[in-house]
């Protein structure tokens, strides 16, 4: 191995940077010099590609985005972008690389390894939707902001006595809404794996509200509903005031948590340790506290796992 490249790819997470240093640090420590590919995949084929060392990691751990900057190229790896690809790695001379992304990066990274690159997967992605790992870099961090503004919401929500619908990212994975409302943030919850139609959604709230319950917080994960329609829905047939709030793209940014910065930290060390032992084709990931890795092949993105956590949702909604 004589340098080590790195990348992030997809959207971005909080937590990225914290990665990114981590892998740097593990790669000087074991002697092997490190080039930064910025902007993901697009960057590699374009040879966007500059050598990076500890200096440049100054205070990166505590911020949020990535400062590789990322892609996400609707194109997928075609035969003649990977050899675009292969070539900047030779001219380069890079023989082994890190990947920081999600499920599509390490699809493209399976690409390169197949065509016989080093090549050690990172997950990091916000909505956590990768179902080899219990968490990707980014999740508890945006978990937890979707939590302040969901405080926030309930502050005035609770003043005017008025049910609120907030819609949280994770496109087909419901984890940002069953945490989120597993922290105290929401009382029903509507997701891919459990999406409630209006009329039951409507008789659990009303169920609330004939309890005297005020604090009436729907949690919903995007792309589910037309908002305005459910809103609407919801007012015509309990006769009541709702309000909707869209989360947006302030669930992607800020400073990463504590633990996100631990996580990111343990898999940059073990992704570089991998490659050093000769390793490839895999993604590394978290269970029961424990890195563990698994090949690019047995990555999958997840459906209707966490049955546990929805029952004891169920049980904090009454
Ligand atoms: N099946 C695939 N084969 C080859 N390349 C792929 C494949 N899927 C995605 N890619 C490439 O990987 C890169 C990242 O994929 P994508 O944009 O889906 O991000 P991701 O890592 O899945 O994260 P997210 O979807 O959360 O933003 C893109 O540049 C895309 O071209
Ligand atoms: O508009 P962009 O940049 O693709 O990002 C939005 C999407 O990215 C995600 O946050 C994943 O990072 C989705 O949940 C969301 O729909
Ligand atoms: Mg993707």
């Amino acid at each position: 191995m004589s340098k080590l490249g790195i990348m992030t790819s997809g959207g971005d997470a909080p937590g990225m940077n914290a990665a990114i240093n981590a892998v740097v640090k593990a790669a000087n420590y074991y002697e092997l010099e490190v080039m930064a590919i910025y902007y993901g995949f697009q960057g590699l084929i374009n040879g966007d590609i500059y050598p990076i060392t500890s200096n440049e990691l100054e205070n990166v751990t505590d911020k949020g985005g990535t400062i590789l900057k990322t892609s996400n190229s609707r194109e997928f790896m075609a035969e003649i972008e990977e050899n675009k690809a292969l070539d900047a790695l030779k001219k380069f001379e890079i023989s082994a690389l890190v990947i920081i992304g999600g499920e599509g990066s390490f699809k493209a990274a399976d690409k390169l390894h197949q065509q016989g690159v080093k090549v050690i997967g990172i997950p990091a992605i916000v909505e956590n939707n990768l179902a080899y790992t219990e968490y990707a870099i980014g999740f508890d961090t945006t978990v937890n902001t979707i939590l302040e503004s969901i405080g926030k919401i309930k502050d005035t929500s609770l003043s005017h006595e008025k049910t609120t619908i907030v819609e949280v990212m994770g496109r087909k994975c419901g984890d940002l809404a069953l945490y989120s409302a597993l922290a105290g943030g929401g009382e029903i919850i509507s997701t891919p794996e459990k999406k409630l139609d209006l009329d039951t959604l409507c008789s659990e709230l009303s169920e609330r509200i004939n309890k005297g319950r005020r604090d009436n917080l729907i949690i919903v994960t995007e792309n589910l509903y037309d908002l305005n329609e459910l809103q609407k829905g919801i007012e015509d047939k309990l006769d009541i005031s709702v309000r909707t709030s869209i989360l947006g793209l302030l669930q992607r940014g800020g400073h990463p948590s504590a633990f996100d910065r631990r996580i990111a930290s343990r898999m940059g060390v073990a992704a570089v340790e991998l490659l050093k032992d000769g390793h490839s084709g895999k993604a590394v990931g978290i269970r029961e506290n424990k890195i563990i890795n698994v090949d690019f092949s047995d990555v999958h993105t997840k459906v209707s796992e966490k049955l546990e956590d929805y029952r004891l949702a169920e049980i904090l909604s009454y």
